[in-house]
């Protein structure tokens, strides 16, 4: 029975959290089971992760708590009781209120704007004084402390998930669902976050879900984990009864052996890429790349680390085509190169840029159609350059997502509709499976990306790497740059400040040129 949603929303939030309980929860799209069949309990100030591959239904699932999807099936229950949720209105009622992995904040405005703005009932007229001094009174009590007045602009990244986070308690939620909120942090502020949550935990102010891809993160902070596979209920315990190596073969179902492809040798001195003195700016229009020089042989990765917003993304996007330099000179297999679609396909070179849905995708059109966008208007997908045959892009398709092993529901399905770690392997798909190539060009490839994912594209990079295609891996991970590449490059403040074959790499050299000293 479902009772409709009368308790007082202030009478619900002043308590304890609640028990929040999912039984037998599905959730259809068209014909494809999204969630199947899931059941699980977050008891009142406990800490629950979830735990499973890119598309299990982590985050379909969640969404049926917060009401923005409708399960087709099954009962969502608050203190025991089957509840109606339709919409992120009526979770709120509920006290439970979700953390995206990106922000949501509006960086033109100050942090007490931002909490202000969150609030249901935030009146035409505001009363700044009143609200201000209310605002400080919640700051004083709630575990992280921000200035009010500091603009989101000033933020750093780990400040604007504590905002993310404040803007909850201040609405006085109970139930936290966190979607990957570490994602965008670094291990130490992910820590200090997730530490401060813990503590609100531990005091039975607060019970939290957390989706994860992080063992670390689960078995430190979290009481239980509930694994979900392919969209069914894969298992749950307690974490300190279960290892990691359980909680992984519970995700994969049975145990895979990592594979992790060896790099072979490759003798060549064909120099690909060759940058010379490059400049570029950013979208404001000051300098972003300021004199840049790298060359790349067939058959190296070259790893260039840094802290995000020193120049790397605007580098990707020269040699990609999407940004125009102000001086300098790219070479590609010993002849100028621009980065236009033309000189891409001849010089064959590929790329996986950042945010590939956003970067790399038509998100409305098909991961047929997806997959064939550097290619439909050549044989065999097409005659005379004009006539599309759909047959052979679909055929094309078919394959690839076989050959990728693509989670889709059909290849006519929009891609954007594809988990995270799908959208990827799709890019990855179209990039990698040109008869040859040459030069692949990949910006944080494994972002938001479970670790079966993560071997998988790691494993694609070294293959393409071995069969002499040279690479240049942007990424903010260090320890993928430190897996991957045979040379590592340092970029802070737009400059290549540190060089090094990954053999002779001094970490603590690495970590100071990262930090800009
Ligand atoms: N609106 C939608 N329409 C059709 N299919 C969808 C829709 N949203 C999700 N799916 C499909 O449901 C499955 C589960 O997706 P979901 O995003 O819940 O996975 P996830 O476990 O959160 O993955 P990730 O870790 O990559 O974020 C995927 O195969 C996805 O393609």
């Amino acid at each position: 029975m479902t009772v409709p949603a009368s308790v007082s929303a202030d009478t619900l939030r002043s308590h304890l959290p609640p028990e929040l309980e999912l039984v037998n929860v599905s959730k259809k799209f068209g014909n494809f089971i999204a969630v199947d069949n899931v059941s699980l309990k977050v008891a009142p100030g406990t800490f629950h992760a979830l735990l499973g591959e890119n598309g299990a239904g982590k985050s379909t699932l969640v969404k049926c708590i917060m009401g923005f999807h409708a399960a087709t099936h099954g009962d969502i229950l608050i203190n025991k009781q089957s509840r109606d949720i339709n919409s992120p209105r009526d979770a709120y009622h509920y006290g439970i209120g979700m953390v995206y992995q990106h922000f949501t904040v509006v960086p033109a405005m100050t942090v007490a704007e931002n909490l202000l703005l969150v609030r249901p009932d935030t009146p035409n007229v505001i009363n700044w004084k009143e609200e201000y001094a209310k605002l400080e009174e919640f700051m004083a009590s709630s575990p992280f402390k921000i200035d009010l007045n500091l603009p989101i602009s000033q933020l750093a990244a780990g400040q604007k998930q504590k905002l993310e986070i404040l803007k909850q308690l201040y609405l006085k939620s109970k139930i936290l669902i966190l979607d990957e909120p570490t994602s965008v942090l670094t291990p130490q502020e992910a820590d200090e976050v997730l530490g401060l949550l813990r503590e609100e935990v531990t005091a039975g102010r607060l019970s939290v879900l957390m989706i994860s891809h992080k063992f670390r993160e689960i078995t430190t902070f979290a009481d239980h984990v509930t694994v979900l596979r392919k969209g069914k209920f894969a298992g749950t315990g307690s974490t300190k009864e279960l290892s990691v190596t359980d909680m992984a073969a519970m995700m994969l179902g049975e145990a895979k052996e990592a594979r992790q492809v060896a790099k072979t040798k490759v003798d060549s001195d064909q120099i690909v890429l060759d940058v010379r003195n490059l400049h570029a700016d950013r979208d404001n229009g000051l300098e972003a790349i300021t004199g840049i020089n790298l060359q790349i042989k067939s058959g190296e990765i070259v790893g260039i680390a840094g802290v995000s917003g020193n120049g790397q993304r605007e580098l990707v996007e020269v040699l990609s085509g999407q940004r125009i330099a102000t001086s300098g000179d790219v070479f590609v297999n010993g002849d100028r190169y621009k980065a236009t679609r033309k000189e891409m396909y001849s010089h064959q070179v590929f790329s996986l840029p950042e945010e590939p849905l956003r970067n790399a995708c038509v998100p409305h059109m098909s991961v047929a159609e997806n997959l064939a966008l550097r290619t439909f208007d050549r044989p065999p997908q097409a005659k005379g350059g004009v006539l599309l045959l759909f047959k052979a892009i679909r055929d094309t398709a078919k394959n690839l997502i076989k050959v990728f092993s693509i989670k889709t529901p059909s290849a006519d399905t929009p891609v954007g509709n594809l988990s995270g770690g799908n959208v990827q392997r799709t890019v990855l798909a179209r990039e990698l499976s040109a008869e040859k190539i040459k030069l692949l060009i990949v910006a944080n490839p494994v972002f938001g990306l479970d670790f079966a994912a993560v071997e998988y594209i790691h494993n694609q990079i070294v293959e393409a790497r071995n069969r002499g295609v040279a690479v240049l891996l942007v990424s903010e991970d260090l320890d993928e740059i430190l897996t991957l590449s045979d040379r590592i490059l340092v970029m802070s403040e737009g400059k290549l400040v540190y060089e090094s074959t990954s053999a002779e790499a001094d970490l603590a050299a690495i970590g100071q040129k990262m930090a800009g000293h």
